[in-house]
Formats: C-alpha cells, structure tokens, sequence
C-alpha cells in the first residue's frame, strides 16, 4: 500500500485503523498521536510531510468533546477547521490525498428523510459547526479529497455511549434513554475498513460521502440492544430530549442515505445490528 500517515492516530477510529491494518498486514501505515503530530502545528506538520512524503493522508484528529465545545469555541474551531485546513494545505503541496472525517452533527435534524450529501448542512451545535468548516477549507486547499461523514461511532476502544451503557448498566438497575433521537450507529471498525478500502482500490472518485452502518434507530433502541446482548437485566426507560438536558442541542433526526459510498466507493455495509454484536463479542 502507498505511504499513509494517520493523524489523531492514538483515538477510536486511528486504534481501530491499527486493528484493520494489521488484520490487512498493511504495513506501510504510520500512526501519529498527538504528541507526537499536533495539526496545529505547521512546524511539526512540515517536517512530517518532509520525511514520509505520504500518498495518503487519513485525519482522525477532532475536537470531539460535544458539549465542552459549546464553551471552548475557540479550540474546538483550531482542531475541527484549522487542523483540517493544514492538512488539507501540505496535501496539496505534496499531492497527497486526504482522507478526512465529519459527522451527521453538520445537519440541523429537522427532517424526516434519509439525508444524503447535497442536503443542507446546518449545524444546530458549536461541535457540529466547526466540523462543517472543516469540510469546507479542505476543497480550498486540494481537489484530491474524500470527506466521510459518519454518525455515533463506537467500538471496543476509546470512549463511546456502547462503553458508557455497559459500564453504567453494570452499576444501576435503571436508565433513562433519549427515543426521540434518529440516526444511525457506525462501529469505527467498519469505518476503518471503508478508509482502507479506498486506499487499497486506489479510488480517485473524490469528494464528500455519507457512511455509517445500515438501518434506524433511536439512542433509547440502541441501549435496550446493548443490555441484551451484553446479558444485562438494566431497565431502559425511554425519555425525551428535553429531560434529558446538555449543553449542545443533537439533531433529532440524522440517518444518513449511503448510496453513494456503496456505489462510488463499492463498500458493502453491515446493519448497526449485526456489527453492535461483533463489538459485543469483542468486548466480552
Ligand atoms: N466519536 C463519534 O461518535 C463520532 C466521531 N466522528 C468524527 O470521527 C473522527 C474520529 O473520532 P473519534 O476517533 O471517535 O474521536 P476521538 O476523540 O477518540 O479521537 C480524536 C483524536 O484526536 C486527537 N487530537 C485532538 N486534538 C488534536 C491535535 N491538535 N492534533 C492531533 N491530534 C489531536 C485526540 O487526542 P487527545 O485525546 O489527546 O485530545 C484524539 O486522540 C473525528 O473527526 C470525529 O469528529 C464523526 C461522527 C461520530
Ligand atoms: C449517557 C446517556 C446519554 N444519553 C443520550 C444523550 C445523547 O443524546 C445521546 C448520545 O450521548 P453521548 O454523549 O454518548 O454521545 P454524543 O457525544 O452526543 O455523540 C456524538 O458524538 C459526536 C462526536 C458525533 O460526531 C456524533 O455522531 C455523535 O456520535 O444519548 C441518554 O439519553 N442517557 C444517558 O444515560
């Protein structure tokens, strides 16, 4: 495989990259954390670029923090649109293609329908906002790009809401789960097979794609699957949006239509239901 730097490459989708690669015994991958490749650092960025003179570039840096972000507007914008904007920059000096990832939080959730890349983004949260930026400089900076917009990732690593409901569930006999929230979870695993895959195809149809795993569900539907199958007896109880309060407003309705990344990119996609119990397998 072409030289490939991976960016944010110590979080859940760079360690489930990691994963992916080995199974794929794809060596010539390298996995910067952030310590070591800040991508606010155009120092530190030059010289990487200089030494590896990358074919690919994968950013899974963000700020992800959804509800910090609506309090750290300043940081939250340097890592989602800035860092992007420096990537996006050497990628286009050293003719790399990048590989960059957004998030169904760019939509403001008020339809009903599955969206696909031509809807309007508009975000409804500083995280979500700050993402779409990002999207936005990359174009300016090269034309050899694929944006993948993904939704409630989860997996065996890092923190997600599968890991918060299997730890919470071990601890309280109750929990009270938002229902009147649509989207559509995404292992990171299945994610990180689909960045490879582009990369091992040597795909050149570039430009923005929605990917998540197949199906609907409601946060409220995807812990009563998580307890089941972790063989929990916790009661879920559903609740709505406005009992339960956050910082950052969620879109209410953000399933994403794939069809272009099944055609275009020619990435078969499991339903949420099948891959949640590869995870569940993984994490027992
Ligand atoms: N998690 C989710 O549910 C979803 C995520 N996404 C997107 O997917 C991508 C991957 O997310 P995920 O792996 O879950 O997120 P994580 O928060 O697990 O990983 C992000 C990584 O970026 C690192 N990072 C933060 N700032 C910088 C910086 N300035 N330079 C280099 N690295 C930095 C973080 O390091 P540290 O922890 O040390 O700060 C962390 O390791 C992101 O673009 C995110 O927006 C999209 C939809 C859903
Ligand atoms: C812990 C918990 C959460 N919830 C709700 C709150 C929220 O609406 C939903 C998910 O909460 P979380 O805080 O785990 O996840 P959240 O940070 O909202 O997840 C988002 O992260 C960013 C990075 C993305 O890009 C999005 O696609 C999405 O995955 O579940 C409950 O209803 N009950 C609970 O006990």
């Amino acid at each position: 495989m072409p030289t490939t730097l991976v960016f944010g490459g110590s979080g859940q989708l760079g360690q489930c990259l990691q994963h992916v690669a080995q199974q794929r015994t794809i060596t010539d991958i390298v996995f910067l954390p952030e310590e070591q490749a800040d991508i606010l650092s155009t120092e530190t960025l030059q010289a990487v670029f200089a030494e590896y003179r990358p074919a690919y570039v994968i950013n899974c840096a963000a700020y992800t923090a959804v509800d910090k972000a609506e309090d750290e507007v300043d940081i939250a914008r340097r890592v989602n649109r800035d860092g992007a904007a420096n990537l996006a920059r050497l990628c286009g000096e050293y003719g790399a293609t990048l590989i960059h990832i957004s998030t169904d939080f760019v939509f403001a959730g008020t339809g009903n329908q599955p969206l696909t890349e031509t809807d309007e983004a508009a975000p409804i949260s500083v995280y979500g906002l700050t993402k779409l930026e990002g999207e936005q400089v990359i174009p300016q900076h090269t034309e050899r790009y694929f944006i993948l917009r993904t939704s409630w990732l989860y997996s065996e690593y890092a923190n997600n809401f599968v890991k918060t409901m299997l730890r919470f569930g071990k601890e309280r006999e109750e929990m009270r789960v938002i229902w009147d929230q649509l989207g559509t979870p995404t292992y990171a695993i299945d994610l990180a097979g689909c960045i490879l895959h582009i990369i091992q195809t040597d795909n050149t149809a570039y430009g923005l794609y929605h990917y998540s795993n197949e199906g609907v569900t409601s946060w409220y539907d995807f812990a009563v699957a998580i307890f089941e199958l972790g063989g929990l007896p916790t009661r879920t109880v559903p609740i709505r949006t406005a009992e339960y309060p956050t910082k950052a407003t969620r879109p209410a309705f953000s399933v994403m239509d794939k069809t272009k990344a099944k055609t275009q990119l020619g990435v078969a996609i499991p339903h949420w239901r099948e891959s949640l119990v590869v995870c569940m397998g993984r994490l027992k």
